[in-house]
């Protein structure tokens, strides 16, 4: 038996991931004395002759190809060059004769530990270890998984630095997937808050600085007219969610252009860490326009395109452009998620592709279910129905205007009244100040349902004064805006004053935790889009809740995979609410709290994908048939696990 050299291309081919090879091959493991692990050329990736134009039609257990033969290698020819035969000329080359950069690796088992899909580090067998090559690759211990999951966490609590932690964890994603996410969902409640805001805030404002890695696709004004090409390079093909930014508002930090980056990879890990979607049918993608901002432009170290946004036409060809190559390379089915888009392309992308396309806005649409969710469960402590209650927003954007609607939609649903009647006991504040009937003719399409009859209130303490909400909710990207006066009033007007700092990351947030309690003499019900630590008054310990679309999305999209649903219905955001207010125990709410503790989001997440599979069920767009019978089951049953494999 003998290797031979590959006719003129180069190949690092792996089967199960171009599903020409959708599960291991059978004895594949006494078959061969080679394995072909190689950089494979787009044009060849798609055909199964490839395998007989190798010679070979068989593939080994990790999907590498095998050749095997009995063939005499061939002789060397009178053009060897330093002793080796220079097949492709390319030791004889001139410096201006072009070559093939390919490269050839015989089966070591080196590639296996950069490979973050398989790798299992220290891990892997004794057996495994001989089987594959790895033999002195790696130290003599064997450690568990467990114990590896240990180590990292002692690592990762030895950083001082939170951006320490998420470079780490960043590192381990791209090294080895499964204990990523082992670690990940084993203590999610300590590592939420490195993987996603506050600190992937603080990431991608130095996204340059950090970047060792690129994660995720990154398609750009230089790809226009290439966005199909550019899809088929992304080495995954069956994918069912992409999270898509432009990175044009970032958390509550503005414009940071393509490092928005952390935003869709920090979202995408999220979806299988708490929603059990397989990472790798999770695509984040960042769409590159330029940025105004001016810090980024002059940055050294800045890694997108250097110049302003791109606007207008130009800006809608290029969306045009992905969203059309998103479905004919993937299909109808992939969830679209659109995430921290300014609200000027923000509300229309939504409304273009609602149409067409499976897309769910998560700043309108998933914080809406999130917060929604809260209220129903804060009726517990205030009594009543939400059309009891009077809200007031600080912030008339995306996730502001996004609340109200889907608050008085519930309101109009249950209390069966004109949706125009429901929002009447909803106002918001923008940075102008109370949106009324006054400023209609002003304001953005988004704002105008809300401009009720009032006279113009500029300051948002006046506006509490006057509108005497229930319900205060803050969504303006701007920090410490909550004043102690603010909250005082809240706190006068109401026993148990309702009071939600949704702006991201901390440092935007409206107010703390410990404010809010304080302030109020620990009437608040509090919760905040970033996480806060519990605080102690006056004796008792408060827990403030985490009112983040984090605990919606992932299960959201997975009712949506999971039912094959070709589009989103605003019923399933209510569905979603409703599911996840109901895991609500009497335990969290002795604690003040308004949302279950994230160590149970995967099951959260599989109530959640149930009932939003269901509703997807009863209104008829739902593809994958029969129904399962247990949809609670059978997301739960499909969820990803984490765990090794064990290879043959
Ligand atoms: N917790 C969660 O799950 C989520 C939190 N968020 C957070 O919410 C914040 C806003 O996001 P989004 O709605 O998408 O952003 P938008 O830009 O769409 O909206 C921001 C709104 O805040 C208003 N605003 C800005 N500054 C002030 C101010 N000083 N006083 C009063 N109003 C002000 C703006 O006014 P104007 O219209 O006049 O410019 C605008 O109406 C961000 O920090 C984001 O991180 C977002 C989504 C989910
Ligand atoms: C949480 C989130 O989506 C945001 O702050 O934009
Ligand atoms: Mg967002």
């Amino acid at each position: 038996m003998a290797s031979f050299p590959i006719d003129h291309h180069s190949i690092a081919l792996d089967l199960t991931k171009l599903n020409l090879c959708p599960k291991p091959l059978p004895h594949a493991s006494d078959m061969l004395p080679f394995r072909l692990p190689v950089v494979f050329p787009r044009s060849l990736r798609t055909s199964s002759r490839l395998l007989s134009s190798l010679g070979s039609n068989r593939v080994d257990p990790n999907g590498s190809v095998l050749i095997e033969t009995t063939t005499t290698p061939p002789e060397p020819s009178p053009d060897v060059t330093g002793g080796v035969q220079d097949v492709y000329g390319e030791d004889a080359a001139t410096e201006d004769m072009p070559i093939t950069p390919w490269s050839l690796s015989v089966a070591s088992g080196y590639t296996l530990l950069r490979d973050p899909h398989h790798n299992k580090g220290l891990a892997f067998s004794q057996r495994e270890r001989d089987a594959h090559y790895l033999r002195g690759l790696l130290p003599p211990t064997v450690i568990s998984q467990d114990l590896q999951v240990k180590k990292m966490m002692h690592t990762l609590r030895h950083y001082q630095v939170p951006l320490q932690r998420y470079m780490a964890m960043m590192d381990l994603q791209e090294t080895n997937e499964r204990l990523f996410y082992k670690l990940l969902i084993e203590n999610v409640e300590e590592l939420l808050p490195v993987v996603y805001t506050p600190t992937v805030g603080e990431a991608c404002q130095k996204y340059g600085s950090i970047f060792l890695r690129p994660q995720g696709l990154f398609i750009s004004l230089k790809e226009k007219g290439k966005i199909l090409e550019v899809l088929r390079n992304w080495p995954e093909k069956n994918i069912q969610v992409i999270v898509v930014t432009d990175g044009e508002r970032i958390l509550g930090l503005g414009d940071l252009g393509c490092q928005g980056m952390g935003i869709p990879v920090g979202k995408l890990s999220l979806y299988t860490a708490l929603g059990g979607v397989r990472p790798s049918a999770c695509l984040p993608v960042t769409i590159d326009v330029g940025t105004n901002n001016e810090k980024l432009l002059n940055d050294e170290f800045y890694i997108g395109l250097r110049q302003r946004r791109a606007t207008g036409e130009e800006y809608s060809e290029l969306m045009h452009e992905f969203m059309t190559a998103v479905k004919q390379n993937y299909g109808e089915k992939v969830v679209i998620q659109f995430e921290d888009f300014a609200n000027h392309n923000a509300f229309d992308l939504l409304a273009k592709y609602g149409t067409t396309h499976l897309v769910f806005n998560d700043d309108i649409q998933g914080t809406a279910s999130v917060v929604l969710a809260g209220l129903l469960a804060a009726l517990k402590f205030v009594g009543g129905s939400l059309a009891n209650h009077r809200f007031l927003f600080l912030g008339a954007g995306e996730a502001g205007t996004g609340i109200a609607e889907l608050i008085a939609l519930e309101i109009s649903k249950k209390s069966q009244i004109p949706l125009e009647e429901a929002r009447k006991n909803i106002w918001l504040v923008d940075s102008k100040g109370l949106i009324v009937s006054s400023r209609k003719e002003s304001i953005q399409h988004f704002k105008k349902p809300w401009a009720h009859d009032h006279k113009p209130i500029k300051e948002l303490v006046d506006a509490v004064k006057a509108i005497k909400p229930t319900v205060l909710i803050g969504t303006s990207g701007v920090g410490q805006t909550f004043t102690q006066e603010v909250v005082e009033t809240m706190a006068e007007l109401n026993e148990k004053p309702i009071i939600l700092s949704l702006s991201n990351p901390t440092s935007q947030s409206e107010c703390t935790a410990e404010q809010a309690y304080t302030w109020s003499k620990g009437r608040a019900i509090f919760a905040s889009g970033s996480p806060f630590a519990p605080v102690e008054y006056e004796g008792k310990t408060f827990v403030p809740g985490q009112a983040n679309n984090a605990y919606i999305f992932p299960g959201f999209g997975l009712g949506l995979i999971m039912s094959g649903t070709i589009r989103v219905h605003d019923d399933m955001l209510l569905a979603a609410s409703e599911a996840l207010a109901e895991q609500l125990m009497e335990e969290h709410y002795e604690k003040g709290m308004i949302f279950p503790p994230f160590r149970n989001i995967r099951k959260i997440s599989a109530r959640i994908a149930a009932r939003v599979a269901a509703k997807a069920y009863e209104l008829g767009l739902a593809t994958r048939l029969p129904q399962p019978k247990e949809l609670e089951k059978c997301a739960e049953s499909s969820m990803y696990s984490p765990s090794y494999h064990s290879y043959r």
